[in-house]
């Protein structure tokens, strides 16, 4: 379980990114995290695998304060806590297969890594992970060479092979194009769901968020202004939290077709 009590955080410029924010997250939820742009969805996101530091109150990851955490703890954090970034953040002249291994850095010595000596049930887990978002055909082609979509893919085999607890997913299909949006959503939903990963997303578009949330954490100026289950979400619930009437820049539209 994740567990914020009365977090706040205060950048080095006196910005307050986070306002005493109070959330449980259960094992296996998949959050959606909304608000408008600058509302803080990134800094809260980013807390938990402490790309960003509160500096304030406690944040608990299973019950431990991950804010005290220093170096060797922080690199165990950084292996429970896998990232998927809206910029896929693959290394483009390396094959498909080789970004995911990477994934398993935290698990193998730094050496070996560099050097690609991967035990052979990592690579049959990279290997496996790929075939479950659909392109294991892909492994030894050049990162660069695939679409959007197929690299957004590979870096959710990344952060499976990782073998993470928790995902935290920073606007992971802003780049992509609407269909292609909801097969990456439907993917990473499926994939977080099968291995009962705890999965916080941030989007920006409602109606993604209304379609493969369990639970939506709205947010304004840091503060958390709605917290509740998919089924008690209404359009009203948008406005509320964005402090306006919803538009039509709102909507991702489209669907899988
Ligand atoms: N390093 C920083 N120093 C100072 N202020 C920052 C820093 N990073 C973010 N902020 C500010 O904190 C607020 C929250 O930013 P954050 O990136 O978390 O918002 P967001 O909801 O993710 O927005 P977006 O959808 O635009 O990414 C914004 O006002 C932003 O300008």
């Amino acid at each position: 379980m994740i567990e914020f009590k009365n977090v706040s955080l205060v950048y080095p410029n006196g910005h307050q990114g986070l306002k005493n924010i109070n959330l449980k997250i259960n094992d296996g939820e998949f959050v959606v995290v909304v608000g408008m742009s600058g509302a803080g969805k990134s800094t809260l996101i980013r807390s938990i695998n402490r790309m960003v530091t509160p500096t304030e109150g406690e944040l608990l990851l299973d019950d431990q304060d991950i804010l005290s955490f220093k170096e060797k703890q922080l690199r165990k954090l950084r292996t429970e806590v896998g990232m998927i970034f809206q910029s896929y953040n693959l290394v483009k002249r390396m094959s498909v297969l080789r970004n995911v291994m990477a994934g398993r850095l935290g698990h193998t010595g730094t050496l070996r890594s560099m050097l690609g000596l991967f035990p052979q049930e990592d690579l049959q887990l990279g290997m496996s992970n790929l075939e479950r978002v659909g392109i294991q055909e892909k492994a030894y082609v050049r990162a660069d060479q695939l679409s959007g979509g197929q690299q957004q893919r590979v870096s959710i085999a990344r952060v499976l092979t990782q073998q993470p607890k928790v995902i935290l997913a920073d606007e992971p299909v802003a780049s992509l194009d609407p269909p292609t949006s909801h097969k990456v959503m439907k993917d990473l939903r499926r994939v977080s769901k099968e291995d009962n990963l705890t999965t916080l997303v941030n989007l920006h578009f409602i109606d993604m968020a209304q379609e493969y949330a369990d639970r939506i954490i709205g947010l304004r100026d840091g503060e958390v202004v709605f917290d509740g289950p998919i089924d008690q979400v209404t359009d009203k619930t948008f406005e509320e939290i964005y402090g306006r009437p919803i538009k039509e820049d709102d909507l991702l539209g489209g669907d899988e077709s």
